[in-house]
């Protein structure tokens, strides 16, 4: 079995249950508090940031050009392409993005942020793959099974947004991740690899505890100063 398809198994549990995920369920019928869009879109814009900046760091351990070429198209589609679903969410939450523009981290963000920089700044190409993969990854499921399962039409209010994830492009980019976290595996050592298993749970988490984040409007415990 591809070391890509082991990682898809032992977080199997954890994919499902993303599915399950209350504001997964909400954007599937098309209602979402309006606090919980609006707490994501803040908190995602400062995720995409750090991870534009890992994919500068992710740069740096390349061998090759292509994997260069790789991450630079991908620090485009962040920048570029992942600003349409943020829009869908403050179009339906009635609010302007630019206003939800440099909030601070919540918990939860900082600690994903820092998870996948620690693996950037202290692994091997492999470890920050596996630490980076389930961003896509578990996107593009959540958009192929909506497609799938209530393939929304343009009335939809989050029909952007399901088929932005559920679009070709992010399959694309997930395949050429377990291609070269496989390639990447294959060259690692046990304790390499043992790493990348872990990095790639923690990252699926991750996921699962952002939707929470969103849809608890999760703050810190006392929260003053700049982390207001
Ligand atoms: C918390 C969080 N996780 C995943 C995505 C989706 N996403 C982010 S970057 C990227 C492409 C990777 O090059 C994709 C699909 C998101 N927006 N927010």
């Amino acid at each position: 079995m591809n070391f890509s398809d082991q990682l898809r198994q032992e977080a199997a549990p954890i994919f499902d249950a993303i599915m399950e995920h209350p504001f997964v369920r909400g954007i599937a019928n098309g209602d979402v508090p309006k606090e919980a869009l609006i707490h994501y879109v803040k908190q995602d814009f400062e995720y995409l940031t750090t991870f534009c900046r890992i994919y500068g760091l992710a740069i740096s351990k390349c061998e090759n050009r292509e994997d260069m070429i790789f991450f630079r198209d991908q620090i485009s589609f962040v920048l570029n392409d992942e600003i349409h679903p943020h829009n869908n969410f403050c179009e339906v939450a009635g609010v302007s993005y630019e206003d939800l523009q440099k909030a601070a981290l919540a918990p939860t963000a900082h600690h994903y942020t820092r998870h996948m920089l620690q693996a950037a700044t202290t692994g091997s190409l492999g470890e920050t793959l596996a630490a980076l993969a389930p961003c896509p990854w578990t996107y593009w499921e959540i958009g192929r099974n909506l497609m799938n399962e209530i393939n929304p039409t343009t009335d939809h209010p989050f029909y952007d947004w399901i088929t932005f994830y559920g679009d070709k492009d992010v399959s694309l980019i997930t395949e050429t991740f377990k291609q070269k976290i496989d390639a990447c595996a294959e060259a690692a050592g046990p304790a390499e690899r043992s790493r990348m298993m872990e990095h790639f749970l923690i990252s699926t988490q991750l996921e699962h505890q952002f939707w929470t984040m969103a849809f608890e409007q999760e703050k810190w415990p006392v929260p003053e100063g700049v982390l207001k």
